[in-house]
């Protein structure tokens, strides 16, 4: 059976409280659909007062720090996320991890300090354009998978494949590429933790939009997406919920 397709928003450095409406807009319109789960991954400062704006309308980070606490400056940690009333983070998008130079240890780290703290969690990997060029996409992402992936599964675990040339460009792997990517994904989950692995949720993301989401979303073990630019306006990011929405 096809997993429930989750469409999570990720609104990177962008976002102040001026934005609350829009979310509050993007939340109302989310709810009527029951057959998809709607989130939107928030900078840190708007997640209280989010989560007041859209009581039961699932708010999220976009990282956090491995540890529970300690002498980590200018970091949040998972219990944080929580207490400030978030449902999920994403971690180890592709941002971080070439400019915070994450480690594929440290992304598995911080999924695990996630899902501990009860956070849904989406794990980002994705291949360069180098890569992609070189013929070994799917070799060198399913590796970062293999390297990320926290030890033990839980339902609220989601992976997104983001290719970074695909990210912020409007260009977007053809339906086969990205077919051949989720299906890899897919077999080094059931590998890792079983018939568990099936229910775990692919989404992909980079230049997601209304355009290209319907073709998208109709690619086997696509499970979702992880929208970027197109999730800040609700005009732009429900028609792709909505895409979501029809099986
Ligand atoms: O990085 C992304 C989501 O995490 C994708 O960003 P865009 O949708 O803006 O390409």
């Amino acid at each position: 059976m096809a997993n429930k397709k989750l469409v999570a928003g990720n609104w990177k450095m962008h976002g102040l409280s001026a934005d609350l409406p829009e979310i509050a807009a993007i939340a109302a319109a989310a709810s009527s659909y029951g057959n998809v789960d709607v989130a939107l991954c928030l900078p840190a400062t708007l997640i209280e007062r989010a989560v007041r704006a859209v009581p039961g309308f699932a708010i999220g980070g976009q990282d956090v720090h491995s540890a529970e606490k300690g002498a980590h400056t200018g970091c949040t940690s998972a219990q944080m996320l929580r207490d400030a009333g978030a449902a999920l983070t994403i971690v180890g998008h592709s941002e971080r991890r070439e400019a915070q130079h994450e480690s594929d240890a440290e992304v598995k780290a911080k999924a695990e300090a996630g899902l501990a703290a009860g956070l849904g969690v989406i794990l980002c990997i994705g291949e360069s354009l180098d890569v992609r060029e070189s013929g070994r996409a799917v070799e060198v992402v399913d590796a970062q998978l293999a390297a990320s992936l926290p030890a033990e599964t839980r339902d609220n675990l989601a992976v997104a494949y983001e290719p970074i040339w695909a990210i912020g460009t409007g260009k977007v792997p053809s339906v086969g590429d990205i077919g051949e990517m989720h299906a890899a994904l897919r077999e080094r989950l059931v590998a890792a933790y079983g018939e568990a692995g099936r229910g775990v949720r692919i989404l992909y993301g980079g230049s997601v939009k209304a355009s290209n989401a319907a073709e998208i979303f109709a690619v086997p073990d696509v499970d979702g997406a992880l929208v970027g630019g197109a999730s800040l306006k609700a005009a732009d990011f429900l028609p792709i919920v909505a895409a979501a929405a029809v099986d």
